[in-house]
């Protein structure tokens, strides 16, 4: 695991900026894993950056989301997918067929979560999943407790995650309940990973991710068990591995 420190979230957006599009331009057909949350937002307003010089295009990209909220239409402002348009989609030369992520308001949510996984495989797979990390240390929606063989499913939000999520809707009752997630297990198949780490309230989880032991009590610690992977994060993120 490479741990790259870097003074603030500017500096990691920049840093994880330079990162996606030097992978983006080196590949020819990219598949990338996205996420959704605070973290990576200055990271996709500095991509639209250089999209905007001709530095970067997404026409040859392919993309699958981590996750998505049940119940939430696409229209919906809470929703990834609104999201994903919002920060990134609408502002670059990516086709919005080649993006997916999970429907949350799919009739049927197991055959959903199949068909996540099954157009992964028929992409070729993730070439860079992008990840935040949880307070509790979760990666995607998958919660302490979630079986490293998970593959996309409908998964229970842990209550913390609810009320850290809160702060997007208007009330802590409109946050939906459950959520679509690619397992760890999807996650942990992509084959490079660049985790985003940002904050003093993560430095706890991101201790345990480097440093503590690897069981799905923290889902992020299956990371030390992936061959290729990147971790940018800030000093506030790192304060409690380094001492304040
Ligand atoms: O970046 P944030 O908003 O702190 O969220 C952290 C993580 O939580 C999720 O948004 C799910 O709650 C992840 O997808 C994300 O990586």
């Amino acid at each position: 695991m490479e741990i790259i420190k870097v003074k603030d979230y500017e500096a990691m957006s920049e840093e994880a900026c330079a990162f996606l599009v030097e992978r983006i331009n080196r590949f020819e057909n990219p598949v990338l894993g996205l996420a959704t949350g605070s973290t990576p937002e200055g990271l996709y307003k500095r991509i639209i950056e250089k999209y905007n010089q001709n530095e970067v295009s997404f026409k040859q990209v392919k993309s699958f989301n981590l996750d998505e909220y049940v119940g939430l239409e696409k229209e919906d402002p809470n929703s990834y997918y609104y999201f994903m348009k919002d920060k990134l989609f609408d502002h670059v030369d990516i086709t919005l067929d080649n993006v997916r992520v999970p429907n949350g308001v799919a009739a049927d949510l197991k055959e959903e979560c199949e068909t996540h996984e099954a157009a992964m495989k028929a992409a070729g797979g993730i070439d860079i999943q992008l990840l935040g990390i949880g307070a509790n240390g979760h990666i995607g929606f998958n919660e302490p407790g979630t079986p490293f063989t998970s593959t996309t499913h409908v998964v229970d939000l842990d209550e913390s995650t609810i009320e850290a999520n809160s702060r997007f809707f208007n009330s802590i009752e409109e946050v939906p309940t459950q959520a679509i997630s690619m397992g760890i297990d999807t996650i942990m198949r992509s084959k490079e990973i660049l985790l985003l780490v940002s904050g003093e309230n993560k430095a706890e989880a991101l201790a345990k991710l480097i440093n503590g032991e690897v069981t799905e009590d923290v889902p992020a610690s299956v990371l030390q068990n992936h061959a290729n992977v990147t971790v940018i994060a800030d000093e506030a993120a790192l304060s409690v591995i380094n001492g304040k």
